[in-house]
């Protein structure tokens, strides 16, 4: 059996217990590799490995010399395409047609990006005045935090993980990453990449395991890590919050969502109901940014319902490998379990079933999969659980609105904030309503279309901070003000 292991210091390495625990491929329901269950011995390792290297060759290296290597990172994922897309697949069950267009291109450009961007940073300057007329100089530099702890989830691993190690090493910081528990294939990958590209020991580290007890929780815990940067869920942002107060450490958290679409009778009904299939079923509904609560100007409700219907029902669930495959198995039983109690629960509370709603019939390897089948349902009330909690799965609930008003005010009621959608022809609206969203990300007539230069994060219990473009770099670094009387 495949044996992943931690990746410190420049070489992968046992775990310090010797304890592994198993990788399943959600798809089929096998076990495909063992992964090294790393704690604090393995933890206190990488973070002293990370001081090292920036206290040597990583802090000393030019900055061209450092953004070269992130290039060459960048092009050694390009390089392992195929083998990055197959680990990918096969820890989260992602069809190719998904993960050979978002995760594995993103995981690269992430790196170009970054690197790209400190090539074209300037330094702030501001002449003052001064009471005897001579005047000084303030001017703003940029340092590097140290060692930066990186804790990433499974829905978007490789693509996660880079968008917040390339900005880190970009910024002259080194790393210790702590991937998800459910997808550390093509962490390890990555070591592989950094190793093969020449970037020295150290900068780069990975250490598998755990949350809460585990490698995570040392990580957040370690008196020697300067900051801690975290994508996953709201609960364990607040866990790892409190882990990070006694040392005031620094954090950015992009947390969970209960993301709104809001659809105006003036939009393009068509190009509205394809937006919302893809913004509520793409990655199986697992993607932060996913639309769980969709609000419909009452006049085109019905037939937008029928068509998002027709959608899921049309979606292919399958064998990720098929080339066909839309849609494929969330990313493990567990979690499948969470989302069929919602599935019970949508009834109880009174739901009507329109598309999905069960588990689908796949015969063969895939029986043993985490399928479940793309769902639909209308008639709740805005209290009900199904309209206030993360499912993160590939569901939505569409509801009837009848003004701009009540429709803001619905979309807003969430205790979440991190994205919306708004469906409208009318370019005056589309202003006015998106000014009014409590998110930290709008997307009009469009869904989870990326640059890479703009902020990205969520108000309430969708995170703190915002990454991307200068944002990240504001994050990754400590600004530092020097004033010269002249
Ligand atoms: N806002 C965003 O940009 C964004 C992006 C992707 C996913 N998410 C959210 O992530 C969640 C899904 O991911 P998940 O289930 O992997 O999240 P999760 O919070 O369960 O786990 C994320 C990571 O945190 C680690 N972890 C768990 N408990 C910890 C603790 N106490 N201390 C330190 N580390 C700990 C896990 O091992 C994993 O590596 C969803 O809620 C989704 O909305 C948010
Ligand atoms: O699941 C959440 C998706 C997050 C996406 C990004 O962080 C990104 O596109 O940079």
């Amino acid at each position: 059996m495949k044996k992943i292991l931690n990746f410190i210091d420049g070489a992968f390495v046992e775990p310090a217990r010797g304890a592994y625990f198993p990788n399943t491929n959600p798809a089929t329901g096998t076990i495909i590799s063992q992964v090294a269950e790393g704690s604090a011995e393995d933890i206190d390792r990488a973070v002293e490995a990370a001081r090292r290297a920036f206290k040597g060759p990583w802090g000393a290296m030019p900055l061209s010399e450092r953004l070269d290597a992130l290039d060459r990172v960048a092009s050694g994922i390009m390089a392992r395409f195929d083998d990055f897309l197959k680990a990918e697949m096969l820890d989260t069950g992602k069809p190719a047609s998904f993960a050979s267009r978002i995760d594995i291109p993103r995981g690269a450009a992430n790196f170009k990006f970054f690197a790209n961007l400190m090539r074209t940073q300037h330094t702030a300057a501001f002449e003052t005045e001064t009471p005897g007329g001579g005047g000084a100089l303030n001017y703003t530099i940029r340092r590097p935090l140290g060692v930066v702890g990186v804790i990433s989830p499974w829905n978007l691993p490789l693509l996660l993980l880079t968008w917040k190690v390339a900005p880190a090493l970009a910024a002259g910081n080194c790393v210790v990453a702590k991937p998800s528990e459910e997808t550390p294939s093509t962490a390890a990958l990555l070591g592989e990449v950094f190793r093969d590209a020449g970037v020295p020991p150290g900068v780069f580290n990975v250490v598998h395991g755990f949350g809460p007890g585990s490698a995570g929780e040392a990580l957040t815990r370690h008196p020697d890590v300067d900051a801690i940067t975290f994508t996953g869920e709201s609960r364990t942002g607040s866990a790892i919050m409190e882990a990070c107060a006694p040392h005031v450490r620094d954090i950015s958290f992009e947390l969970g969502g209960k993301n709104a679409a809001i659809v105006f009778a003036d939009a393009d009904l068509q190009e509205a109901i394809d937006g919302t299939a893809r913004s509520s079923f793409s990655n199986t509904g697992q993607v932060c940014l996913c639309s769980e609560r969709v609000y419909v100007e009452r006049p085109i409700f019905d037939a937008f319902v029928e068509g998002l219907a027709a959608r899921a029902r049309g979606l292919k669930v399958g064998d990720p490998f098929d080339e066909a495959t839309q849609m494929g198995p969330l990313i493990s039983h567990a979690h499948r379990e969470k989302v069929l109690s919602y599935f019970e629960l949508a009834k109880t509370e009174g739901a009507t079933v329109v598309a999905g709603g069960g588990v689908p019939e796949l015969g063969g390897a895939l029986s043993k999969g985490a399928f479940v089948e793309p769902t639909v349902w209308t008639g709740l009330s805005q209290n009900a659980r199904i309209l206030r909690e993360e499912v993160f799965g590939p569901v939505c609930h569409v509801m009837p609105f009848d003004t701009e008003e009540e429709a803001i005010a619905l979309a807003n009621d969430s205790d979440y904030g991190l994205c919306a959608a708004i469906w409208t022809n009318d370019v005056r609206r589309a202003h006015r309503v998106s000014a009014r969203m409590d998110v930290g990300l709008v997307w009009v007539n469009t869904w989870f279309l990326r640059d890479l230069r703009t902020p990205f994060g969520g108000v309430k219990l969708s995170g703190i901070g915002r990454e991307g473009g200068t944002h990240s770099l504001d994050f990754y670094t400590e600004t530092k003000n020097i004033c010269i009387k002249l």
